[in-house]
């Protein structure tokens, strides 16, 4: 059994606290900690764990060999670089941190520690529609991929949520999954911003159209809409030289009723990705006990990063900003 301990308790450290202690084979909660101590508290209930309100403190924890950091975006540098000197393994939701130098520092300690120990929750890698598409641009049957044409919408975010949040909270998949994808890297951003719906306040534009360019010439949008009100919905269409392949969408019953047909649209991420959840979060205990992470890594965090730094310039200039990755892919990630 590997013994895990979770760092953040709002909404989506529960959603994983339920997995580990209900789903996930191998593995069990054994403690849990929160800096609002009953967030802590609600959330041991659910795993019977012991709480901390320090981070640093449930790290050090004997019991503890493996962390989740599930608080937010901002504050995963400090636990990553404490887990990587305690040599336990880290399931890391995305973003791995907020910007390529705190990324870089992360990838730097895991090298110099010469342990592959960090796993970045970008699920969509491990969503079957998305395994699908994949498939398909890799039989070669649809020719070179020219085009993306993506959205990220949610029904709506909170009050908390500013325009460069848009980027790296929630493009942040897009950009991980897309390049992925298609095999290639990311060349130049730029955000254009369209009229700002009423549902959005002074520090959040919304919706923005993200473009991106990579360094074979595919062209790549995408809209994250954020307060679109209507559900959770994610598309993303590949049009090739011989072929376009769209992503299937969930699948719910078509209804007939009152001369209308009608069907179901997620409303939140839990639902729409659960299985890519449970998948990712199996595989990172499956391999606990390997020399490796099958899953991306640290270093696909910080290329993340990159890109987002990118696209949160561009959101702020209104130009075209150059992706340049200032260091070269360690060896240990290869
Ligand atoms: N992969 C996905 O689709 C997905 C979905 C939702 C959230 N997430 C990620 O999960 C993380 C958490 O998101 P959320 O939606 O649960 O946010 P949230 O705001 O609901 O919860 C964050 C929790 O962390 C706590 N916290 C803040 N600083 C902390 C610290 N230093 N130590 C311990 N706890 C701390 C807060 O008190 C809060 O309870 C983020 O990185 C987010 O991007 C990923
Ligand atoms: O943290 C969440 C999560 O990553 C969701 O998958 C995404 O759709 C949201 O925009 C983001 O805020």
């Amino acid at each position: 059994m590997l013994k895990v301990g979770v760092i953040g308790c709002g909404g989506m450290g529960r959603d994983h606290i339920k997995r580990l202690t209900n789903k996930i084979q191998g593995a069990e909660v054994v403690a849990v900690s929160d800096v609002m101590e009953e967030s802590a508290k609600e959330a041991a209930k659910i795993c019977n764990a012991r709480v901390y309100t320090n981070e640093l403190e449930l790290i050090a924890d004997p019991e503890v060999e493996a962390v989740f950091i599930v608080s937010p975006g901002f504050a995963h540098t400090e636990p990553l670089l404490a887990a990587i000197e305690a040599g336990k393994r880290v399931f890391c939701e995305k973003p791995l941190a907020t910007t390529a130098a705190d990324c870089l520092k992360v990838v730097n300690a895991e090298v110099a520690a010469g342990k592959h120990l960090i796993q970045t929750g970008f699920m969509r890698r491990y969503d079957k529609g998305y395994m699908q598409v994949k498939e398909a641009l890799d039989s070669g049957n649809y020719g070179e991929p020219l085009m993306l044409h993506c959205t990220h919408r949610n029904p709506e975010v909170g009050t908390n949520y500013n325009t460069p949040m848009a980027v790296h909270d929630t493009a942040i998949h897009e950009i991980d999954v897309l390049h992925w994808l298609v095999d290639d890297e990311y060349e130049s951003a730029q955000v254009i911003m369209p009229r700002i719906t009423k549902y959005s306040h002074s520090e959040l534009n919304d919706p923005q159209i993200m473009l991106l360019r990579t360094k074979k010439g595919v062209c790549i949008d995408v809209e994250v809409f954020v307060n679109c009100k209507f559900g959770y919905d994610i598309n993303c269409e590949v049009v090739c030289e011989d072929g376009a392949i769209k992503m299937p969408e969930p699948a719910y019953p078509y209804i007939r009723k009152d001369a209308r047909l009608s069907t179901t649209i997620d409303t939140d991420c839990f639902v729409r990705f659960k299985d890519a959840y449970d998948v990712e979060v199996q595989d990172w205990v499956d391999k606990a006990g390997e020399e490796v992470i099958s899953g991306p890594t640290a270093w696909d965090g910080y290329l993340a990063a990159v890109t987002a730094d990118a696209l949160v310039k561009a959101q702020e200039s209104g130009k075209i900003e150059p992706i340049i990755t200032e260091v070269e892919k360690p060896d240990f990630y290869k």
